[in-house]
């Protein structure tokens, strides 16, 4: 299976990625507040730009299936992932609202950049193995950090949230995503199943420096 593939190349970052300082520590309760609210405001314009690639996957789909699930991940990602922001920032102690108007920082614009290009030059599956390591690596995360986080643990409701539960929808929507890369890979050149690979391995190199920008605080250096 063309997914095999992809989870395989991927697990030398995912391995970093579950190593992060950031993400270790929300696995022992503690991140620094400023952390938080880099990660909060960077991932507010990281999921406006989302919704909006979502939208143009939409617009690639060949079944009425496809585009259901397409809209289902669009009204998701609008209006219910704040909800882990919101975890975040009780956590910090500071209001959502003023964390909702940053500009992007490098990491954003280029992990935006990233799956506009997905969407511009690529075919569906282009634009999905570019998106897929959102969910993917969120909901290996959830899962890896859970058995050590303590039952006090204020993140527990955000690790929680991207936990794979039935009903839920990240970790059912992981799966139906791979499967409609497996679907679409058939018959695909070797040549194009490595740019494919190229889409899904960036991506998931971006999942790690997002954590990164926001752990280290990291900006443009010149700014007017
Ligand atoms: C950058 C990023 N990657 C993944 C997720 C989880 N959907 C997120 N909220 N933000």
């Amino acid at each position: 299976m063309f997914s095999a593939r992809l989870k395989a190349i991927a697990q030398p970052v995912l391995a970093d990625i579950e190593n992060h300082p950031f993400v270790r520590g929300i696995q022992a309760g503690a991140v620094p507040a400023a952390a938080l609210m880099v990660y909060v405001e960077q991932d507010t314009c990281f999921l406006d730009a989302f919704a909006k690639v979502y939208a143009g996957a939409l617009s690639k789909c060949t079944t009425k299936d496809q585009m259901r699930f397409f809209e289902e991940q669009i009204r998701y990602t609008l209006n219910d992932e704040a909800g882990a922001h919101q975890i975040l920032c009780d956590i910090a102690g500071q209001k959502l609202s003023d964390h909702q108007h940053a500009k992007q920082r490098p990491i954003t614009y280029l992990y935006n950049e990233h799956l506009f290009n997905a969407l511009r030059t690529g075919d569906l599956i282009d634009l999905i193995a570019a998106m897929l390591p959102c969910p993917w690596t969120y909901t290996e995360i959830s899962q890896q950090i859970v058995d050590g986080a303590a039952p006090d643990n204020p993140f527990l409701p955000w690790i929680e949230f991207y936990q794979p539960q039935p009903g839920q929808i990240d970790g059912s929507m992981v799966k139906t995503l791979f499967g409609m890369v497996d679907e679409l890979a058939i018959g695909l050149s070797e040549e194009r199943q490595h740019e494919i690979e190229q889409r899904f391995l960036r991506s998931c190199e971006l999942e790690y420096e997002f954590w990164e920008q926001a752990y280290y605080q990291k900006d443009w250096k010149y700014k007017n």
